[in-house]
Formats: structure tokens, C-alpha cells, sequence
């Protein structure tokens, strides 16, 4: 079956039994507060963290039945946080992203290249090739881990919180991209702390303590009530062209 999908996940930690599955060409957007599993998840799905109980498959195959070239091929994790190969100039560390095409030592060829050119460029990283990474904001780099993902052209991507770091303007052209991507068949799972951001996915799956809570589309999902069970009663939320906006009253 096409898809990435988590069954029955519990453990490690938090997760007590989540069932979540993403199929190529929609986007997912996973929200809950903070310390409810998301990461963990994450993780999990990206076969990072080995579950206690339920498993991962990956087109109706077990994840860890894939060697781990195999599984890089089809499947990108942007994690939250370091440690970041700061020594390595930005070009560099985007090429990492084809070591699943190339192995440790293969050839570079025009396709591992256009690859590189493409992730770059549709990040907003092009103009940073020749930079060592640790000398980038903290936005400039986000972007950059961002082009490392893209560049094995997955068939599915999984972003812990990709628009940490960014301002504004480049949280409105990541958030533009992975709806992008989505169209154009990749299967897109995205940790996100803004509601408002989550709204422009095709579906919303919240998880509260280790379980997820709900799951469909935006304007099913994000209701003042559920919200209001999350985030408190200050919690308002208008239909903004037909989409769910959320703000704090008061
Ligand atoms: N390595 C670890 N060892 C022990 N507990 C952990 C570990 N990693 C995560 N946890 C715990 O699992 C729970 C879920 O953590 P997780 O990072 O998945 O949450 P999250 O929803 O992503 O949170 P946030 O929004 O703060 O990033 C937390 O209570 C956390 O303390």
C-alpha cells in the first residue's frame, strides 16, 4: 500500500499507541503542546527510534526491512535540532543528502548534481553555497538542513518543526513549499507549533499526552474547543476565506 504509516505506536516514551498514516501528495500537519510526542514520533516513523510495541511500514513493507540506503531513498528527516556538520561548506552538506544514491564512496553524476542545484534553490539556499555553515543565522542554516532533505528527492519527507528560526517572510515560503511538494506528490509530515501554519495543510493530526486526539481536514481539527483543551480558554478561532485562523483573545 502507498504510504508511510505508524501502527499502533507505543513507546519509546510518551507514545501510547498511535495509528498515523501519510500518503504521497498530501501534506500532514502534526500539532500538540509541548512534551505530547511529536518529536518522538517523528523519529519513530523515520526509523530512528525503534517502537515498544506497533510498527512502521513504508509502502505496505516493514520500515525496518529497508536497508538504510533503500529507506534514504524514499524517506528525508529534518530534526529539530544540531549537532550540524558546522565545518562543511554549505554545498557540501546538501551533496550529504544524495549519500543514499552515491554511498560513501561513489561518483557524483549530472543527476546528484541537478539535485543539489534544485534543493538549494527551491530552500532559498543558492546564494549560501560557498558559506561555511557555521557562520549562518540560525534561519539561514534551518533552510539549508531543509536543501540537505530535499536533495535525495524523497517520496517522503518528515520535518520536526521546519519553520523554527525563520522569519516571517521565509516561514510563509517554507510553509508555500511543502504544500508545493505535496501537489506535487510528496508525502509531507511536519511537526508545527503554529496553528494558523498547520491550517494550510490538507490534514491536521493533533496529539495530546502520547495519543492522537484528532485528525482530518484543517476545519475539522482546528475547533475552538479542541483548541481550548490544548492551549487554554483564551483560544479564538475565525474562518478566514474559508480557513481556520487562530488568535488569543485578550
Ligand atoms: N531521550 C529521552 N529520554 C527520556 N524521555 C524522553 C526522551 N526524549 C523525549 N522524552 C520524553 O518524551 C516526551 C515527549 O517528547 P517529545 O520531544 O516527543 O515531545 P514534543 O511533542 O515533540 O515536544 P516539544 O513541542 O516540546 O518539542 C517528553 O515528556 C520528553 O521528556
Amino acid at each position: 500500500m502507498a504510504g508511510l504509516e505508524a501502527r499502533g505506536i507505543v513507546g519509546p516514551f510518551a507514545l501510547r499507541g498511535v495509528d498515523l498514516l501519510v500518503r504521497p501528495g498530501e501534506w500532514v500537519a502534526l500539532l500538540g503542546p509541548n512534551g505530547s510526542g511529536k518529536s518522538t514520533l517523528l523519529r519513530v516513523m523515520a526509523g530512528l527510534l525503534r517502537p515498544k510495541g506497533g510498527g512502521v511500514y513504508l509502502e505496505g513493507k516493514p520500515l525496518r526491512a529497508y536497508g538504510s540506503y533503500a529507506r534514504g531513498r524514499l524517506l528525508a528527516y529534518l530534526p529539530q535540532g544540531g549537532p550540524y556538520p558546522e565545518g562543511l561548506v554549505v554545498e557540501e552538506v546538501v551533496r550529504l543528502g544524495r549519500l543514499p544514491y552515491l554511498g560513501l564512496w561513489g561518483r557524483e553524476g549530472g543527476e546528484d548534481r541537478e539535485a543539489v542545484a534544485w534543493a538549494l534553490e527551491v530552500a532559498g539556499a543558492a546564494h549560501l553555497r560557498g558559506r561555511f555553515l557555521g557562520t549562518l543565522s540560525g534561519g539561514e542554516r534551518q533552510r539549508v538542513l531543509l536543501a540537505r532533505a530535499l536533495a535525495a528527492r524523497p517520496r517522503y519527507l518528515l520535518l520536526d518543526e521546519p519553520t523554527t528560526y525563520l522569519d516571517l517572510a521565509h516561514q510563509a515560503e517554507v510553509v508555500a513549499l511543502l504544500r508545493g511538494l505535496a501537489e506535487r506528490g510528496v508525502g509531507v509530515l511536519s511537526v508545527l507549533h503554529d496553528p494558523n501554519q498547520a491550517a494550510l495543510a490538507h490534514r491536521v493530526a493533533v496529539l495530546r499526552d502520547g495519543r492522537l486526539l484528532s485528525e482530518g481536514p484543517p476545519g475539522a481539527v482546528l475547533t475552538e474547543p479542541l483548541l481550548r483543551g490544548l492551549y487554554g480558554p483564551r483560544v479564538r478561532v475565525a474562518l478566514l476565506e474559508g480557513r481556520p485562523h487562530v488568535y488569543l483573545d485578550g
